[in-house]
């Protein structure tokens, strides 16, 4: 897809975001920078969609967040972001902000996720091609390479099992489902990258359900790009992560040629 694919109407609101004083570029990483893969180690940031953000963040007025539900130490890793790239990890528990990582996890929290972790380990345990991802306040099923039975059986044994901890959150998002000891969302850690930046306008691009959170704060002068199929808030849409490598793209040249 070229630039002249994209729909007219985003176009339009790509280059009225290039030239706000202040500008947010928030980005979902799994889906959305980076194509779905089997192994969440393997996952990478197109190298088109990495190059533009280098360029945005280096440009007057524009701050570059990557939003995820991956810890914050596994997004550090796998999205190599610069250390000027605003973090928020396990779907708005985690931040880093301005090299400052935050989490503050009770002995209590810290406990009740350890034995989550432990339950839901062993209840996938007798699933083929089923894994738990541990992060910090919860843990994941993974059910990727999962036949659908054994996808169905496992989400019904991790459910059942965590059905023993009082209030916790759950999280489905592509073939992952995913329960923590603390329920913040990528809404709130929106607002709060727009309150630390001071931006006067936001981009906002994600694929998945959690991502709809984040949609949902989105006023007027921002923007919301939803990846892929499915109900969402936000007001455009692309096809997939090559798509959102081009927006970043024409934002970029935009941003720069108005900066010139
Ligand atoms: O909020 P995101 O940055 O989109 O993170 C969502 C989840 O991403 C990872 O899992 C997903 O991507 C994997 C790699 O492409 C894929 O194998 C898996 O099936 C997807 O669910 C990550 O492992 C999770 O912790 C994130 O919550």
């Amino acid at each position: 897809m070229s630039v002249v694919d994209l729909d007219a109407g985003l176009l339009q609101a790509v280059d009225r975001l290039a030239a706000v004083p202040s500008l947010l570029i928030a980005l979902d990483f799994d889906g959305t920078i980076s194509p779905v893969v089997d192994s969440p180690e393997a996952a990478r940031a197109l190298p088109e969609a990495a190059d533009a953000l280098r360029r945005l963040a280096a440009l007057p007025g524009t701050r570059v967040a990557l939003v995820s539900g991956r810890s914050l130490e596994s997004l550090e890793r796998v999205s190599d972001a610069a250390a000027d790239t605003l973090l928020v990890g396990s779907h708005g528990v985690e931040v880093r902000l301005d090299g400052a990582a935050e989490l503050t996890l009770t002995p209590e929290e810290r406990q009740r996720a350890d034995e989550l972790r432990e339950a839901l380990e062993q209840a996938a345990d007798p699933f083929d091609d089923v894994w738990v991802e541990v992060k910090p306040a919860g843990s994941a099923l993974h059910t990727r390479r999962a036949t659908d039975d054994v996808r169905e059986r496992a989400e019904r044994a991790a459910s059942a099992a965590a059905e023993r901890f009082a209030g916790l959150t759950t999280r489905r998002g592509k073939n992952v489902l995913e329960f923590a000891v603390r329920s913040e969302t990528k809404g709130q850690g929106v607002e709060r990258l727009r309150e630390v930046t001071g931006a006067d306008a936001v981009l906002f691009a994600g694929d998945d359900v959690t991502d709809e959170d984040a949609f949902r704060v989105l006023g007027e002068t921002d923007l919301g790009l939803k990846v892929g199929e499915g109900d969402t808030a936000a007001a455009y849409r692309v096809d997939d992560p090559q798509s959102v490598a081009r927006v970043l793209e024409r934002l970029a040249d935009r941003r720069a040629a108005l900066n010139s």
